[in-house]
């Protein structure tokens, strides 16, 4: 990465602002999964253990400029203060004169955690004023929130105009795999592209047509594939307006020697329900009022073999409707199978197939799961992250 990172500056005894991705998900105020909080840790601990006094700012959720009483961070610094075993002293303001009280207060060592930074409405519109509030609390700016990397907001993206910013050690990690999958990656590699819908993977699919040897294709998206090829679909999701484009991204796939892997056969239910009617059919033989939810097994067996025979997959995106536990086998043999195999490296892409990953308990087999969805979606599409870009230069 041509970024300096913390690694790279003297952090003892300066006011260090770290903005982290500490959107968590909650349900009756208490977090549901920590693994972002988790995440985070290296870098807070190494300033910590550096004697800098540490700011730490998130935002959680899309309270959209207002004050949301159940997004507050109190749950979120109560964890952290557990995770990190020392006191975590959290403001219920994110600038102003109760902010800057504590931040006079922290000596080397301390942590202190600031309130959602998305109550201003500032935030999200990179208003250089609260940027620049943010920045006269600090001497120093940390970025390691590379879930929202993909945002230039006041937190992530303007404060950076104001201070020297450097990278955390989860935003250099998660950027140096994903980076060297793009760049540099070990062969064969192949991609796998699940999820609900083309028109949100379209970026990425393209982007990845110039670098993958395999992709492999599942999901809700796959029925326009299939549907470009000719079969007809019955329910299954289908974009009608983007037939024309799977096409041309099968040919683009032939030209450039992409091997492009398709399910052969598919789980039909007869309704969106875990307790449908349900049967096996090959692709060509999806009955007109039934729906397609998952890839059939003789498909999991062929991407397994695929997976297996892999260097490096990136995984974005499930098989099919793994929430719902009959239609979750797809989604499961891909993540077994690259829970198995041993010479492959694996990566996946955040959001639904990071929660799929977790749910099979295969969290700790894989190589690397992103703390990003929307932001690993972005990098993989080739885009520039406004947080990243906005980091100094080594
Ligand atoms: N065959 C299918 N029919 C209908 N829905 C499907 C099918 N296969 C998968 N899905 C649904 O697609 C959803 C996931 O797709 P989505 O594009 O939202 O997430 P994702 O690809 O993981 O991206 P993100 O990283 O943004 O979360 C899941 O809720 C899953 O149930
Ligand atoms: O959950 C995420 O992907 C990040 O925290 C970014 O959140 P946002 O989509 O609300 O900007």
């Amino acid at each position: 990465m041509n970024k300096k990172t913390i690694r790279d500056v003297e952090v003892r005894g300066k006011r260090v602002f770290c903005r982290v991705d500490f959107n968590v998900p909650m349900e009756d105020g208490a977090i549901t999964d920590d693994t972002r909080i988790r995440a985070a840790l290296p870098t807070i601990q190494y300033l910590i253990e550096h004697g800098a006094k540490v700011i730490l700012a998130s935002h959680l959720g899309r309270p959209k400029g207002k004050v949301v009483e159940e997004l507050r961070l109190d749950a979120v610094a109560k964890r952290l203060g557990e995770l990190l075993e020392r006191p975590v002293v959290k403001t219920n303001e994110a600038i102003g004169d109760e902010v800057k009280a504590a931040v006079a207060n922290l000596n080397e060592g301390d942590v202190l955690l600031l309130e959602n930074v998305r109550f201003y409405p500032g935030e999200e519109k990179n208003d250089p004023e609260l940027a620049r509030a943010f920045a006269e609390l600090a001497d120093l700016y940390v970025n390691d929130a590379f879930g929202a990397a993909h945002r230039a907001h006041a937190s992530t993206e303007g404060i950076a105009h104001y201070l020297p910013a450097v990278a955390g050690f989860l935003m250099e990690k998660e950027i140096e795999v994903l980076g060297k999958a793009l760049s540099n990656p070990d062969r064969p590699f192949t991609a796998i592209i699940g999820g609900a819908k083309v028109k949100d993977k379209i970026g990425v699919i393209e982007n990845l047509l110039d670098k993958v040897d395999n992709l492999i294709i599942g999901g809700g998206l796959a029925y326009t594939f299939v549907k470009a090829l000719g079969h007809d679909v019955g329910k299954s999701l289908l974009e009608e307006d983007k037939i024309e484009l799977a096409k041309s991204f099968m040919e683009k796939a032939k030209e450039k020697g992409v091997r492009f892997y398709m399910p052969v056969d598919v789980v039909v239910a007869d309704r969106f329900a875990n307790d449908a009617n349900t049967k096996v059919v090959p692709i060509d033989a999806i009955p007109s009022d039934w729906e397609a939810l998952d890839i059939g097994p003789q498909t999991r067996e062929l991407y397994r073999d695929v997976i297996r025979q892999s260097k490096l997959v990136v995984w974005n995106g499930p098989m099919g409707v793994f929430e719902m536990e009959t239609f979750s086998h797809g989604t499961r043999a891909v993540a077994e199978a690259l829970a198995e195999a041993a010479d492959t490296y694996s990566v996946i892409g955040g959001g639904d197939s990071a929660a799929a990953v977790e749910k099979f308990d295969l969290a700790d087999k894989m190589d690397h799961i992103s703390t990003g969805g929307g932001a690993s979606l972005e990098f993989m599409e080739g885009k520039q992250l406004p947080g990243v870009v906005a980091l100094n230069d080594k």
